[in-house]
């Protein structure tokens, strides 16, 4: 089990000051083996990502692109913009949110629990929003000066985003239309501002290691200078495209759980750019930690049987933090029988 404070990673680097030091040096640490770098897997251009105008909802794709989501684009713009301001600042001033090892809170770099781990090429700032009591006020940045407000007012929209896209998967299944949203009770909600520095080894070194998100549903924001981020599609990474103030939605481990497979938790990744930096906001919505939660028994048909356990959400959450990014791996822990 992993303790914060006893966890040995040896010196992380940050990655932008890593990058102005020596713009052309790429540690060991972050190169990765053959078959996890960008230049040998197998990525298919032809594939897209489906649009889902929220207008017209009617998805049910495992990960998809909406607009007309009701948040005003300025205001998009406007987040991004904080969030960028919080990364350009100097080292010292981010150092003072500090991410402890073990931890998910902070500026920093989640997910490492070892020093042979391989590093993932991004920058991060993660903070717990809602409930209340998960925030840790501390680590919220004070500059830029309008950052907590943006924050918090972004927070509040994405929120009624999530709960009106698990109305319409609700209805999408055949179940009823506030089943999610009453089940979740006070659900938690997390952002991550991710941020990557150009690699000048951007064919064999990751943004962030293949995962999939143990929320319910996630919703991303990202810059549109330039694509990094990729989705798992019949063993072919498929790019994202970024579209002028579109929102990715993906689907988290818990939605897979709960809907019994009927909806898959997307495999995802980013990779770097030579040149581009890049931006992304990531807010995860989950049930409360307290919410007992296995498949649906009207999503369950005779035949297929239960594919998932039942258990306590706050459990998977502490079993998700305390592990690294390894595709969909931590998802087993949820699965009945024997694991592929
Ligand atoms: O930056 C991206 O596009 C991916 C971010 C992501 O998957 C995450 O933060 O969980
Ligand atoms: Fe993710």
């Amino acid at each position: 089990m992993v303790v914060p404070g006893e966890v040995k990673i040896g010196h992380v680097d940050d990655i932008q000051e890593l990058r102005r030091a020596q713009p052309s040096v790429v540690p060991k640490r972050y190169v990765r083996e053959d078959d996890e770098q960008p230049v040998r897997s197998r990525v298919c251009t032809s594939l897209e990502v489906p649009i889902i105008d929220m207008e017209k909802l009617d998805g049910d794709h495992d990960d998809e692109l909406v607009v007309n989501h009701g948040i005003e684009e300025g205001f998009l713009d406007a987040m991004e913009a904080v969030t960028r301001e919080f990364f350009m600042l100097p080292l010292e001033e981010k150092e003072k949110y500090p991410m402890a090892p073990g931890t998910i809170q902070g500026y920093g770099h989640a997910f490492v629990f070892s020093e042979e781990q391989k590093l993932d090429w991004c920058n991060m700032l993660a903070l717990g929003v809602e409930p209340a009591f998960i925030r840790n006020p501390n680590l919220w940045p004070t500059t830029p000066e309008k950052f907590s407000e943006t924050l918090e007012l972004y927070s509040s929209k994405v929120r009624i985003l999530c709960q009106k896209l698990l109305t319409h998967m609700a209805c999408t299944l055949g179940i009823s239309s506030n089943t999610f949203n009453r089940m979740f009770g006070e659900a938690v909600q997390a952002v991550r501002m991710n941020y990557y520095p150009p690699c000048a080894r951007s064919d064999s070194v990751l943004g962030l290691s293949s995962h999939s998100d143990g929320s319910a549903i996630t919703v991303l924001q990202q810059d549109t200078a330039c694509v990094g981020l990729q989705v798992l599609k019949n063993d072919m990474w498929v790019p994202v495209k970024p579209l002028p103030h579109a929102l990715v939605i993906n689907i988290g481990d818990t939605l897979e759980v709960m809907t019994n497979g009927k909806y898959k938790s997307v495999e995802h990744r980013a990779v770097t750019n030579e040149d581009e930096e890049r931006l992304s906001i990531v807010t995860f919505y989950a049930p409360s930690y307290d919410v007992v939660l296995g498949p649906l028994s009207e999503l369950v048909t005779h035949d297929e049987g239960s594919k998932y356990k039942t258990y306590n959400h706050g459990e998977y959450s502490h079993h998700y933090v305390t592990n690294r990014l390894q595709g969909k791996k931590t998802l087993e822990f949820a699965k009945i029988g024997p694991t592929t």
